[in-house]
């Protein structure tokens, strides 16, 4: 980078007969500055005299650099900068440095402690500035910087006039930097902690050489160079290390419930913990964003009043981005091992898109104290009591994309009285852009605080919808991880039920239970890859219940319904055999089967997630039960998974010794090969399919020995004897 440099400038440096302001002297001038060494040469308390600038200008001028000394007090500003006016014709640059320090408790602290310390600080900074001002207007051409202190922005002990003068300093920085925009004046702030003679007895050695002024020089230097371009910033260094410092406004709340309702000294207190959450807060630029800001937070106000009615809403803000999608996709089991995953999990994807089961998140107001307060009297709701009873959500709108912020109503529509429990049925609307994007309802099932007499059932509530009582069209198995709730946590559940054993003991599960969402999302994942064309946005609704828990390191087992364009679904563990989802639907726009028609061979591109685990088992539970003939059957069975025509996955299953091998594309030999769709297998082994029909119609494909396969075709159906 060329050397950044300023030739044929003219600074004024205050207070530069040693530590920085010494430094921003020697430094401007080593770059070819002109420079007024102001200083009063006195001692930190502001008595004494002394030639300190003088010193500083020699040192300057030993080194080829042009400087003059200047022996006025700042407090008559006007005279340092007739001095570079007198000496140099000009002025460009102003750095308020200049300070005393009279420290004392604030008890003892007189009015001449205060009143000296603002003449120097404040004062001084008003006057050095304002005789500045009218030539930077002028020339349109002004750098500034205020020197301002830690003290004065978090306070400090013994400090009550210093820090009052030092934040003065940033009040006058702000407002001039508004005025001065339109002329090309930049004026900034310094918050230095460095070595100086105010500090040089205050600090430990160690600490001074580390803290030289030097460190800091650069800083400022660079702050009051021609293409520094920030105005009213307030930039603190030290130790060589530089930091903006701003201020930041809460997101606030209103004190009120309604509009018309008074404001009172309850309601604010009512609030008060909404008024200084600092989550989201936000800096800003400028007073103008102030009172705009304020009349939006007022507009939203005004329309969720007329949102909520008589209801009790609590608004809250969900934002996600890739990242989030991706987390989430994991904790629902998606894997790059399963190529239809992988558009939920790779960002670049040309398709990557959040799983319809994410949005679920956004409704879920889990910071809301919601169900606990809109328990009836003398019952409690909380994650010591609490389970996922089901699950609703339904789309409105265009399809969210892959980031965004969203705006949450949730509320509690009725807390049921089932007896000894209670369930409590939230909604939450979800909008984007003030536009509703989302509906979702979960019923949150509170263990033990039923009985207060309150309604068994509610017209508010959607309901689940029973599968039909068929075989299922099509079953995607998967196992969970152990850990899977640990994963899942990390999209913002953090109920300790799903991870600590103590809680989950104390609760009656013997380990921690995985989260009905995880689960759900499983499901999901299966239905939409299987009949809903792996399109996120292709889902209208989805619903379901929890009926179990579920617990990690489990295989899920999603059984699927197509009724026209909605996939029932209800989920099993195959570990226990207990179903865990039940009454489960997604609605869809269209169904598009995996391979086209939900009957229809569906060439299957799952992994591991066997689709036909389980019939396999059923093949396998027959050759255990008949060793002897399976032995007489002899030789290997492959079952192929094809993505179109290619192989992508094997499964294996040996018949002397009845395994299943779960495993990559071999080219050993086998006895046969069969190639099927996982749909027209499931339909082989309910029975609603012949194998022989499916050969001649040429969907079950075999290769080798024919007289094997005709041994094993029977093993396809479900009731078949060997
Ligand atoms: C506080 C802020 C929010 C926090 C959100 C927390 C989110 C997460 O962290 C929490 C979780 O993810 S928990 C894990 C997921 N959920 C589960 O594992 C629950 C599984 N379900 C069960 O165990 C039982 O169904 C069980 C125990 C729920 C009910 O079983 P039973 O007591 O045997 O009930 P039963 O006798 O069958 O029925 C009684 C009445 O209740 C209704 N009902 C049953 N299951 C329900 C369910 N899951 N959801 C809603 N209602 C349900 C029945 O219909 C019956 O009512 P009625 O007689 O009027 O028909």
């Amino acid at each position: 980078m060329d050397q950044l440099r300023f030739d044929g400038r003219v600074a004024v440096v205050t207070g530069a007969g040693g530590g920085l302001g010494k430094a921003y002297a020697l430094l401007l001038a080593s770059r070819g500055a002109k420079v007024v060494v102001n200083d009063l040469g006195s001692a930190r308390d502001g008595a004494g005299k002394s030639n300190a600038a003088d010193a500083v200008v020699k040192e300057i001028k030993d080194k080829g650099g042009v400087a003059v000394a200047d022996y006025n007090s700042v407090v008559e500003g006007e005279k340092l900068i007739k001095t570079a006016i007198d000496n140099f014709g000009r002025i460009d640059i102003l750095i308020n440095n200049a300070g005393i320090l009279r420290d004392k408790s604030f008890t003892k602290m007189t009015e001449q402690d205060w009143d000296l310390i603002q003449a120097v600080h404040l004062k001084g900074a008003f006057k050095t500035t304002h005789a500045a001002w009218e030539t930077f207007r002028k020339q349109k051409y002004g750098r500034i910087v205020m020197t301002s202190s830690n003290a004065g922005l978090f306070g400090n002990f013994g400090q009550a006039n210093y820090s009052a003068a030092k934040l003065g300093l940033v009040g006058l920085a702000n407002t001039l930097a508004i005025e001065g925009a339109k002329y090309n004046i930049k004026v900034n702030t310094i918050v230095p902690t460095a070595a100086s003679r105010l500090t040089e007895d205050i600090l430990p050695p160690e600490m001074y050489e580390a803290m030289k002024p030097e460190l800091i020089a650069p800083v400022v230097a660079y702050m009051v160079h021609e293409s520094f371009n920030d105005t009213g910033a307030i930039i603190d260094s030290t130790l060589g290390f530089a930091t903006k410092a701003q201020l930041f406004r809460s997101n606030g709340a209103p004190l009120k419930k309604r509009p018309s309702d008074p404001v009172t000294i309850e309601s604010v207190k009512e609030n008060w913990s909404k008024v200084v959450d600092m989550r989201g807060a936000k800096h800003l630029e400028k007073i103008a964003d102030v009172t705009l800001e304020l009349v939006d937070k007022l507009q939203e106000f005004e329309e969720r009043s007329k949102l909520d009615g008589d209801k009790d809403s609590y608004w809250t803000t969900y934002d996600y981005n890739a990242k989030d999608l991706v987390i989430y996709a994991l904790g629902v089991g998606a894997s790059v091992e399963n190529p239809t995953d992988l558009k939920f999990l790779y960002e670049s994807h040309e398709n990557f898109s959040p799983l319809p089961s994410f949005f679920i998140l956004a409704g879920m107001c889990m910071e809301a104290p919601i169900v606990a307060n809109a328990m009836p009297p003398g019952k409690f709701a909380d994650f010591t009591n609490v389970l996922h009873g089901e699950q609703y959500i339904e789309f409105v709108g265009d399809f969210p994309g892959t980031e965004g912020v969203f705006t949450t109503r949730c509320y509690v529509v009725d807390v049921l009285d089932k007896g000894s429990s209670a369930v409590a049925i939230v909604n939450s609307e979800i909008f984007q852009n003030k536009q509703l994007v989302c509906r979702t309802q979960q019923h949150i099932f509170v263990l033990g605080q039923g009985g207060f007499g309150g309604p068994r059932n509610s017209k508010n509530a959607i309901g689940v919808a029973n599968a039909p009582k068929r075989n299922p069209d099509a079953v995607v198995e998967q196992r969970t991880a152990e850990d899977q709730a640990a994963l899942y946590r990390m999209s913002g559940d953090l109920n300790p039920l799903h991870i600590d054993p103590n809680v989950a003991t104390a609760s009656g599960h013997k380990k921690p239970i995985l989260h009905g969402l995880a689960s759900l999302g499983f499901s999901a994942r299966h239905v939409l890859a299987r009949f809903g064309g792996n399109d996120s946005s292709n889902v209208k609704a989805l619903k379901a219940r929890f009926v179990k828990p579920v617990m990690p390191g489990e295989t899920l087992v999603t059984e699927m319904w197509v009724e026209g364009k909605r996939v029932h679904f209800q989920t099993k563990t195959k570990e226990t055999g207990n179903t865990v989802i039940a009454g489960a639907y997604i609605d869809f726009k269209n169904v598009v089967s995996a391979g086209g028609s939900p009957s229809a061979a569906a060439p299957s591109t799952a992994s591991g997630t066997l689709k036909s685990d389980a019939l396999f088992a059923k093949i396998q539970d027959e050759v255990k039960k008949n060793p002897d003939k399976a032995k007489t059957v002899g030789g290997v069975f492959l079952y192929n998974i094809t993505d179109n025509g290619k192989t992508v996955k094997q499964w294996t299953l040996d018949l002397k010794s009845p395994v299943v091998h779960d495993g990559a594309p071999k080219s050993g030999k086998a006895d046969t090969t069969m190639t099927i769709a996982d749909a027209d297998l499931v339909q082989i082994a309910s029975g609603a399919l012949n194998p022989q029909v499916a050969y001649m119609k040429g969907k079950l494909k075999i290769a080798g020995n024919i007289m094997l396969a005709q041994k094993l075709g029977p093993l396809l159906k479900s009731d078949a004897k060997l």
